[in-house]
C-alpha cells in the first residue's frame, strides 16, 4: 500500500505566506540583498521617521519597486506642513509608479505641523485618491497608545474603515509591534466584533539586540514586563543578547483561528536590521516547511 503524503505546512507558516517588511530610506543600500531572500511582490513599507527628505523617500520606494517588491510609502498626517506638500509627495510617487499602496498614520508630533491632525484628515482630503492610491494601510494598537484614549483609537479605525469602503478603496491594518501575542488576538476579536473586516498584519520586531528592542518599546509604549519578556525569550538582564519573534509567532499561530480572527498576516519591523530580518524570515520559512 502506498501512502500519499500531504505537504505539512505549520500554522506559523500560514501566517508567513504573505508577510510584509518595513524599512527606512536609509536602508535602501541594503535592499538588494534583502530582496534576494524574500518572495517577489512582498510588500515593503517605507517608514517616515521625520528625518528623511523627499528624495530619499522617493528613491527608497523606487528601489523597492525595481527589485520586484511592492512599495508602501508612509504618509504622516501631523508631519505635513500643507496640502501642497502632500501633493508634491504623491505626485512624485505617481510619476514613479509607486503610489498604489500607501500607509497613513497620525504621526508622533504632539502638535500638528499643518492642517492635518490625524490620518482621517489625510484620507478625507481626497488627494490620495486623486493621485492614484488604491490601497490604504492604517495602524492598530492592541496594547493601546500611551497618548491616545482607547475610545478615540477605535472611533478613528471605524471611521477610516467606513470611509475606505465608501470610496471603494482597499485597506489593511498594521499593528504596533509587541512581545505578547495574547492581547493581539483579543484585540483582533474586538475589531471583528466592531464589524471591521480588513486584513490585519500583526506587527512583530525582526531579530534585534535586546537593548534596541527595549528602547523602542519604551519609546512607543509597548509592554515588556518580566513575564512578557520571559514568554518572548527576551533577556532583561543581558542587553547585549539578541531576540527574535520565533515564540511569539508560534503562540500566535497556535491560537489563530481564521473563522474568528479573519485574515491575519505578519508585518516585520526591522529597526535598522533589514538584512538580518530578511535572512531570519528565510530561515524560519524553510524550517516551517514553506519553502
Ligand atoms: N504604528 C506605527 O508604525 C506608527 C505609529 N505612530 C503613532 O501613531 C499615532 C496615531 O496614529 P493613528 O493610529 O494613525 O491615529 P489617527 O491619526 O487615526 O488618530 C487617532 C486619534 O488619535 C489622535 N492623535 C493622533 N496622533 C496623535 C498624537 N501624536 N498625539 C495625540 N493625539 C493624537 C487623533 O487626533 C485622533 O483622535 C501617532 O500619533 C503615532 O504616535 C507613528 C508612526 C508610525
Ligand atoms: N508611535 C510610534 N511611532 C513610530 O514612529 C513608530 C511606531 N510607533 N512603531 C514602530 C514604527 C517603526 N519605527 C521605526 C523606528 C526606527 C527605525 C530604524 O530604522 N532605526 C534605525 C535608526 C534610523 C535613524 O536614525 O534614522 C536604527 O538603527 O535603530 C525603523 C522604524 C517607528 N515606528
Amino acid at each position: 500500500m502506498t501512502t500519499v503524503s500531504t505537504p505539512q505546512v505549520s500554522g506559523a507558516a500560514v501566517l508567513l505566506r504573505d508577510f510584509s517588511l518595513e524599512m527606512t530610506g536609509k536602508d535602501t543600500p541594503k535592499l538588494a540583498d534583502a530582496a534576494a531572500a524574500v518572495p517577489p511582490g512582498t510588500r515593503v513599507n517605507v517608514t517616515y521617521l521625520g528625518n528623511e527628505d523627499l528624495t530619499l523617500r522617493r528613491t527608497a520606494a523606487q528601489s523597492v519597486s525595481r527589485l520586484g517588491l511592492t512599495p508602501v510609502p508612509h504618509v504622516s498626517a501631523r508631519r505635513l506642513d500643507s496640502p501642497a506638500q502632500l501633493r508634491e509627495f504623491l505626485s512624485a510617487l505617481q510619476s514613479d509608479g509607486t503610489q498604489e499602496n500607501v500607509f497613513v498614520v497620525g504621526g508622533d508630533p504632539a502638535d500638528p505641523h499643518g492642517p492635518y491632525t490625524d490620518s482621517l484628515d489625510v484620507i478625507r482630503s481626497g488627494l490620495l485618491q486623486q493621485h492614484g492610491v488604491r490601497q490604504i494601510g492604517m495602524s492598530g494598537y492592541p496594547e493601546g497608545h500611551p497618548q491616545i484614549p482607547q475610545a478615540a483609537l477605535w472611533a478613528a479605525l471605524e471611521h477610516k474603515a467606513a470611509l475606505l469602503a465608501d470610496e471603494g478603496l482597499a485597506g489593511d491594518i498594521i499593528t504596533q509591534f509587541g512581545f505578547d501575542a495574547e492581547p493581539v488576538l483579543t484585540w483582533i476579536e474586538e475589531l471583528r466584533g466592531r464589524g471591521i473586516n480588513l486584513p490585519v498584519r500583526v506587527g512583530v520586531p525582526g531579530p534585534a539586540g535586546v537593548r534596541r528592542l527595549l528602547s523602542y518599546a519604551a519609546r512607543f509604549g509597548v509592554g515588556t514586563s518580566t513575564s512578557i519578556a520571559r514568554k518572548y525569550g527576551l533577556s532583561l538582564t543581558n542587553l547585549m543578547s539578541t531576540a527574535g519573534p520565533d515564540r511569539f509567532i508560534h503562540t500566535l499561530a497556535e491560537r489563530y483561528d481564521p473563522a474568528t480572527h479573519g485574515e491575519v498576516k505578519l508585518h516585520f519591523y526591522t529597526f535598522g536590521g533589514l538584512g538580518a530580518t530578511s535572512a531570519w524570515i528565510d530561515g524560519f520559512r524553510t524550517k516551517e516547511g514553506l519553502k
